[in-house]
């Protein structure tokens, strides 16, 4: 068995610093890391990786020819690559025997929630590497400052989580901005927990712009409600008691803490069990960073 996690979000939300970061965090945990770049469009990379999508197809060929659009462009080798898994399978197939990988994904949402081609070849790889990946989905904790926008960031993980049929984590990532960005209408645990939508009903009624969609709005939130499938963690990717929380929810999704795998008496100490249950943690992050980033903000109520 091979662990590891499926690295997406929207352009910007973070996925390359985080695969950097993540794998700096596991190295130094004793894990060995390799991180798989499936982003034609990366090219300057702060880390070193194990296998590029680059030495298969590259963007700026097909921009060229067949004369693709940066997005098509993509989707296009996201196609290719699906045609050509064994390259990608005998690229993996000596890294697999000892290695936690981490696959860096282009920002093109739309390849995770309609475009097929990245959900076949995972769940080829999958079938054919025994692997356990979780999808860990970096949404920008800029969009909570919205509530239109932060509905689009349910719906956009929502659909995600249906569409890829992978263990799943959604992460606002960028937390330690959050509190530059001005007073959120709620507290943090408002937009990690997705308990109650009702409550931003009233504040998307405060824009007229939103007021023609006022009904579509409620509509799509029940629908999300009614899932009841989506729930958000935060990450600093700067900050190591951020990583590590995220860390043991991911090896809990994946079932890394279940195996018999052959981790350090240091890491299991570390990461693999800790005192809490999960979602305490849960709870006791999303507190303790609403007090280390938001330390101005007034007690709100909802
Ligand atoms: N403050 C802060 N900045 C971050 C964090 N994570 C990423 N960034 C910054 O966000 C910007 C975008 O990060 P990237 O890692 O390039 O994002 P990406 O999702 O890979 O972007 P695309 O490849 O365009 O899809 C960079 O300037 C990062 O330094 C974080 O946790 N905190």
């Amino acid at each position: 068995m091979v662990f590891g996690q499926v690295v997406i979000g929207p352009p910007g939300s973070g996925k390359t610093t985080y695969c950097n970061g993540m794998s700096q965090f596991l190295s130094l945990i004793g894990r060995k890391v390799a991180i798989v770049n499936l982003d034609p469009a990366n090219d300057a990379l702060p880390y070193e990786c194990a296998v590029n999508i680059d030495e298969l197809i590259k963007l700026e060929d097909v921009m060229v020819d067949p004369a693709l659009g940066p997005n098509g462009g993509l989707m296009y080798c996201m196609e290719y690559l699906e045609k050509n898994i064994d390259w990608l399978e005998s690229k993996l197939k000596p890294l697999v025997k000892d290695h936690y990988i981490l696959f860096d994904f282009p920002g093109q949402v739309e390849l995770f929630f309609v475009h097929d081609s990245s959900k076949k070849f995972l769940m080829k790889l999958i079938k054919s590497l025994d692997l356990r990946l979780t999808v860990v989905q970096l949404i920008d904790c800029h969009l909570c400052t919205n509530p239109g926008n932060y509905v689009s960031a349910l719906l956009l993980s929502l659909s995600t989580m249906i569409h890829m049929e992978l263990p799943h984590v959604n992460v606002l990532s960028k937390i330690d901005l959050i509190g530059s960005y001005g007073k959120l209408d709620f507290n943090l645990d408002f937009y990690t927990d997705v308990q109650d939508l009702s409550y931003l009903q009233h504040h998307l009624n405060q824009d007229p712009r939103s007021a023609k969609y006022r009904k579509l709005t409620s509509e799509l939130c029940s629908v999300i409600e009614d899932y009841g499938l989506v729930n958000f963690t935060t990450l600093d990717i700067q900050d190591k008691e951020s990583v590590n929380d995220l860390v043991k929810i991911i090896d809990k999704t994946n079932g890394y803490i279940f195996s018999g795998i052959d981790a350090s008496v240091v890491e299991y100490s570390k990461i693999a069990i800790g005192k809490r249950d999960v979602s305490l943690t849960i709870v006791f992050t999303v507190a303790a960073v609403q007090e280390k980033y938001m330390t101005d903000e007034e007690p709100k109520t909802q």
